[in-house]
């Protein structure tokens, strides 16, 4: 068997037409465009293009987009004071820190101190606490993304099982949040788990989120499994993900590396914006997105 390619490219540039046809609603109706401020720390090179992508998208939408570049050496007092200054700004509606921050930096304090109705990461913990509780939430873009394309492949997904490999507070644990809200049965697989092959053997779908080029391996697929690959690991020769490319013979369907889940992130950034404008202004969430 070759596996279907899953096409985030295109997936990604529907919902990115979805979410510019409600911005400008949200515009019409509440006399303004919904903001996004971007803030990045330092001249980390993939951080650099990915904000700079970022808002480019967001003008492209018919948002307003806000970018604060600051030095490597800023402090986390400076830092704490922006995110402050943005979540008192009516005019911006999301916020998002582009992550990895330098190592002086406690990332989590910076997360904490985002506004929660602001947060269109999705990494406060109220919003993952929401997620986990079933309540409405932020939810992380990456993971949303990939549940939006697993919905395309399996209209539905009760009672599938589901492997998630990784347990990031970014991808794994948000994902398999995602995946019990839908009713798949949710296995998550880590560095300390004892037969990571068992597991996945068993899965109708696996999401591989651990960062290791080509980590997950054909002879753990059940034939015919969709495979989600999340990862985007810079090798010799270019970008790779985290499963093996012969899987692609034994799977039923599979993201490519690049072009599946990554272009999905962008894309429910703008989406997740435009449901915190619609919240914070009392309007009701263009239920297309
Ligand atoms: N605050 C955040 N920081 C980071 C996040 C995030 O969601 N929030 N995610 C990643 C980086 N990221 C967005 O920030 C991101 C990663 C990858 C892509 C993407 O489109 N990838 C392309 C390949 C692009 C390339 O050539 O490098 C693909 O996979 O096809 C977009 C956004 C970490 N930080």
């Amino acid at each position: 068997m070759t596996a279907r390619l899953i096409d985030g490219k295109a997936f990604a540039a529907a919902l990115r037409d979805r979410v510019a046809t409600a911005a400008a609603a949200f515009t019409q109706a509440a006399g303004r465009q919904p903001g996004l401020a971007v803030v990045l720390v330092g001249e980390d090179p993939a951080s650099s293009v990915y904000v700079r992508s970022k808002g480019k998208a967001t003008l492209a939408a018919g948002m307003a987009s806000f970018e604060h570049r600051l030095p490597a050496d800023t402090t986390q007092e400076t830092l704490v004071a922006l995110v402050d200054r943005l979540n008192a700004d009516p005019a911006v509606d999301g916020i998002l820190v582009q992550l990895p921050l330098p190592r002086h930096i406690d990332e989590r304090a910076v997360i904490a101190r985002v506004d929660p109705d602001k947060d269109v990461d999705g990494f406060h913990p109220l919003n993952a606490g929401r997620l986990a509780t079933g309540l409405d939430a932020l939810v992380p873009c990456t993971p949303l993304g990939c549940l939006m394309l697993l919905r395309d492949v399996h209209p539905h997904l009760a009672g599938l099982e589901a492997v998630v490999i990784g347990r990031s507070n970014i991808v794994g644990k948000p994902m398999a949040a995602l995946l019990l809200q839908e009713s798949c049965t949710v296995t998550t697989v880590h560095s300390r788990t004892r037969d990571v092959m068992a597991h996945v053997r068993m899965a109708d779908i696996v999401v591989a989120a651990v960062g290791i080029p080509g980590f997950v391996q054909p002879e753990w697929i059940k034939p015919g499994a969709t495979v989600i690959d999340v990862g985007i690991n810079r090798v010799e020769g270019g970008l790779v993900g985290d499963v093996d490319p012969r899987v692609a013979e034994v799977a039923g369907a599979i993201t490519p590396v690049p072009g599946g889940v990554g272009p999905m992130t962008i894309a429910v950034l703008l989406r997740n914006t435009v449901v915190a404008a619609s919240r914070r202004a009392g309007l009701a969430v263009d239920p297309s997105l």
